[in-house]
């Protein structure tokens, strides 16, 4: 089990991190999110023992983590880290580059395990071309690769699909975290996209005002969420009589006592999402077609459970 307790840290004067208490169990996916600056990456970082903590203990099982006043090399045999600038060797190939930190000892299976990583982040076209001439995003899945080439116990994930273009990405982050939970590798993942979460995370740590405001299930923070914090990261969202109302949960009936004025109209793809005023107040709802400026509609609040 991954256990952090009390963790403090700063950068300078400012606290950046304050009380951070949290576990993960072997094999489970943890989510980090927060605002920009709200200190995602500086945790990640202090789990890996970049830094040395102000106060706090962070434990890998029966391993204390420790940061570099105690420690000559950065890091742990059992865990693995991909930044968000991933340092890469550009003069040789994607093979070699995940390749490079296994035994040359056992040929066969060396090669075995690059060909599996290599499909697991869909860059098999690309196994004998120099790092150097691959995209931002293809460098970042070699990153990825690399870091499960030696089976950690425990993967830290900063952003790890943020270069990868919408096309690849559904499928590349299906594929890395299925692999994750076959090979019972713990994994946190700080991250801004609600997609790296929803589906794949266990928990869900939001990260506000230096410390954790919420710990719980993402199902359950999405269908109750307590701050407009956490709603936000979900999707647009309004408030209505003190409640938060996604923009989803607003439906568009014959008579309600909430009359709208419609604003504007956003293509959305499969949807058009609405702006209107609603009381003096903007509200944003979906809707299947999209409605002229200026048409009253009635809203209904429907929230499915
Ligand atoms: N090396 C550093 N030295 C000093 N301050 C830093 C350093 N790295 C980050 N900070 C500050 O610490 C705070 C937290 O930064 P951090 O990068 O951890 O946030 P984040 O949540 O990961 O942000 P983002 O989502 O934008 O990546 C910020 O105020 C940032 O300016």
């Amino acid at each position: 089990m991954l256990t952090v307790k009390n963790l403090s840290f700063s950068y300078s004067k400012t606290p950046v991190l304050k009380d951070i208490s949290f576990e993960v169990n072997p094999g489970e996916n943890l989510a980090i999110i927060g605002e920009s600056g709200s200190g995602k990456s500086t945790l990640i970082k202090l789990l890996y023992g970049t830094f040395d903590a102000d106060f706090g203990e962070i434990f890998w099982k029966q391993n204390s983590i420790l940061g570099p006043k105690y420690n000559l090399v950065v890091g742990y045999d059992f865990m693995k880290y991909v930044a968000q600038e991933f340092d890469l060797m550009p003069f040789i190939s994607v093979e070699e580059n995940i390749g490079k930190y296994l035994s040359n000892f056992f040929p066969e299976e060396k090669q075995e395990r690059t060909k599996e990583l290599i499909a697991v982040v869909e860059l098999t076209a690309f196994a004998k071309t120099k790092v150097k001439n691959l995209s931002g995003g293809q460098k970042q899945r070699v990153a990825l690769a690399r870091a499960l080439a030696k089976q950690p116990e425990i993967i830290l994930l900063d952003e790890p699909f943020s270069h990868i273009d919408n096309h690849q990405k559904q499928s590349l982050r299906r594929n890395v975290f299925k692999y994750l939970k076959e090979k019972n590798i713990t994994c946190v993942v700080a991250t801004h996209d609600k997609d790296d979460v929803l589906g794949f995370a266990d928990k869900m740590i939001v990260l506000n005002n230096q410390q954790i405001a919420v710990n719980d299930k993402p199902e359950t923070l999405f269908k109750h969420p307590k701050t407009p914090l956490i709603a936000a990261f979900f999707g647009e969202f309004n408030i209505i009589n003190k409640s938060i109302i996604y923009a989803h949960q607003l439906k568009v009936v014959n008579h309600s006592p909430l009359e709208a004025t419609v604003i504007h109209s956003y293509f959305k793809g499969h949807y058009y999402l609405i702006e209107a005023y609603l009381d003096k107040q903007t509200v944003f709802f979906e809707h299947h077609v999209l409605l002229e400026k200026n048409t009253t509609v009635y809203l209904k609040i429907i929230k499915a459970d």
